[in-house]
């Protein structure tokens, strides 16, 4: 049997490092969700961009004594990530602020993404990922449907509380692209007078684009589950359907999906463009 080389097992340790890399990743998004659980960008936003050191963070989040060390092992996680950053000097206390970030998960701001990373934590949406492996020999449509026996938006049908966390993800997820949307391409709306946001969730997309373009009748098509509770009587008009039935025909369409391609050949109504 040969004897293994020096460069075979340094080439087999680097291995090992990047293997442990993988298994442990969830490690990152973890310590994130347990950092906005705790309010931590909250306590770090409500102290006006000044450091907080970990004995007043771990006092300001009700931590008990014997948990400031662990609070400190998961802050330099989120500061080797750059969740957060800490400005102590060498041999200080650490002292924390946040970075452009964990400011997108500051509660309450108009550009928070929380719910979305609350949505995606969830054991309903990590147990597809649970059953990936298995998925590629059943004849399940989605890793999702194989995990729970029905694909998400029919389970948000089904349950009120799936419901009002997929459609404050979806629409949280949305305002940060509205801003950019109506921004930077303005030109995509020269010449609409009407828009169809197919799949707009709660509408908070076209909400943004009726707003900043006062003369589009904006109109958002989605199940009708998720439509029912919007209050109506905004800028926005609601209308609950099928896509893959029924698009109400408008100059423009908005659609923000990954597989477009699906629903083109339901759109035969309309006479201008795809956004
Ligand atoms: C990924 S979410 C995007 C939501 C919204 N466009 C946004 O960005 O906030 C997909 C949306 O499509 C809706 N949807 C799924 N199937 C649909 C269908 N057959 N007809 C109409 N809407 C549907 C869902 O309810 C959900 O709101």
């Amino acid at each position: 049997m040969a004897h293994p080389t020096a460069a075979n097992v340094e080439e087999e340790l680097q291995a090992q490092v990047l293997v442990w890399n993988h298994i442990f990743q969830f490690i990152s998004s973890m310590s994130l969700k347990s950092a906005v659980e705790l309010g931590i960008p909250d306590v770090l936003h409500h102290n006006e961009g000044h450091p907080i050191s970990l004995s007043r963070l771990a006092s300001l989040i009700s931590i008990t004594p014997n948990r400031t060390d662990y609070l400190r092992r998961l802050m330099r996680m989120l500061v080797f990530t750059g969740c957060f950053a800490n400005v102590s000097k060498e041999g200080e206390e650490e002292e924390y602020v946040l970075t452009p970030v964990s400011r997108l998960l500051v509660k309450g701001k108009d550009t928070g993404i929380s719910p979305f990373l609350f949505f995606q934590m969830d054991p309903v949406m990590q147990s597809p990922w649970q059953s990936l492996g298995k998925w590629f020999h059943s004849d399940e449509p989605t890793p999702f449907a194989k995990a729970h026996g029905v694909e998400i938006f029919e389970m948000g049908r089904r349950s009120e509380s799936l419901n009002r966390m997929i459609n404050q993800a979806m629409a949280c997820d949305s305002r940060l692209m509205a801003k950019a949307l109506v921004e930077h391409h303005r030109d995509a709306f020269v010449g609409v007078k009407s828009l169809i946001d197919v799949g707009g969730g709660t509408g908070s997309l076209a909400a943004m684009i009726a707003m900043t373009f006062p003369s589009i009748k904006c109109v958002v098509l989605d199940l009708p589950h998720v439509v029912t509770d919007v209050p109506k009587g905004g800028v926005v008009e609601f209308v609950g359907g099928n896509m893959f039935e029924h698009v109400p025909p408008a100059d423009a369409v908005l659609l923000k999906v990954r597989e477009p391609n699906i629903v083109y050949h339901n759109l035969d109504g309309c006479k201008s463009h795809v956004i």
